[in-house]
């Protein structure tokens, strides 16, 4: 039996003006028909950090994640403020497409396209007018670069991205959202398909990601959190309870729901 937890008290920090952010929510709550699944949610992403979001399953993480770029908007009602760069994209006259392109995702099973690897690059590179043979090709070797998958597949471009593993898979679908120069990169638990040695793989490469890009990962693996994320949003049924310095949450969470969820004694 799950315990009450009070929603009354959290603790949720914010940031000084002089901390750059890329993308700030202000009240945001998301309503499934009569299920309000998400409640004011008010949080803060600094500029080039990973910002992890941990909680129980069906407490929310995905719904918020989703909302940050309008991928909810064909199943949810979404209200509230969503900031960046001055602008709130929350509005509806804002042009999803291009919120898209600046806010790329990245899915909890990797979804190549049954094209070849090359092909799963420049795909949508050339759908935003890219067509100059030269250009896409640099972008496919600087994105698959970047997404620390060239190594391995430089020689095999034309083969099919089928014929990868499951984690150059995933590495391949960072390397196709970054190959958009995307301004913030969602993820929503990237490794919770793969094994051990490619997680660490993705670990290493977001780790990498972070000094251009700023990143935001639902996770369900809180060493994942510990390792690579600078600060930690935990949701509880809806709510975001705690958010703080990832380091400080796990050692002296302040309120009593993380306390329980990090030692291991929720529920
Ligand atoms: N497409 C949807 N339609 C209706 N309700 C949904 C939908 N997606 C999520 N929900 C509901 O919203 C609530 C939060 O779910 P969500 O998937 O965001 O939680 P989560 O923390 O990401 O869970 P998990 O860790 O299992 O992925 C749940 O009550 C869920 O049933």
């Amino acid at each position: 039996m799950l315990k009450d937890y009070s929603f009354d008290q959290t603790a949720v920090q914010t940031f000084d003006d002089h901390v750059a952010l890329a993308l700030k929510t202000e009240d945001l709550q998301v309503y499934y028909g009569n299920n309000h699944a998400m409640h004011d949610a008010n949080l803060a992403f600094p500029k080039n950090q990973i910002t992890a979001l941990i909680g129980a399953s069906g407490s929310g993480k995905s719904t918020y994640l989703r909302s940050l770029n309008r991928m909810n908007d064909t199943i949810a009602t979404v209200t509230g403020k969503i900031w960046y760069h001055g602008v709130d994209i929350n509005q509806p006259d804002v042009n999803i497409y291009e919120i898209r392109r600046h806010i790329g995702m990245v899915f909890q099973r990797p979804n190549p396209f049954a094209k070849s690897i090359r092909e799963n690059i420049i795909y949508a590179l050339r759908a935003t007018g890219i067509k100059d043979k030269k250009v896409l090709n640099q972008r496919v070797e600087q994105s698959l670069k970047g997404a620390a998958l060239w190594d391995e597949v430089k020689d095999t471009l034309d083969k099919s991205a089928l014929a990868l593993s499951g984690g150059q898979q995933q590495r391949l679908c960072i390397a196709r959202s970054i190959a958009m120069e995307p301004d913030v990169l969602l993820l929503d638990e990237p490794c919770s398909a793969l094994d051990p040695i490619s997680t660490v793989k993705v670990e290493e490469t977001l780790l990498e990601l972070q000094k251009k890009y700023t990143i935001i990962i639902v996770t369900h693996n809180m060493q994942q959190a510990a390792r690579i994320s600078s600060q930690c949003a935990f949701f509880h049924l809806g709510h975001v309870m705690e958010y703080a310095p990832t380091a400080t949450m796990f050692s002296t969470p302040k309120i009593q729901v993380t306390q329980d969820y990090v030692s291991g004694s929720f529920g």
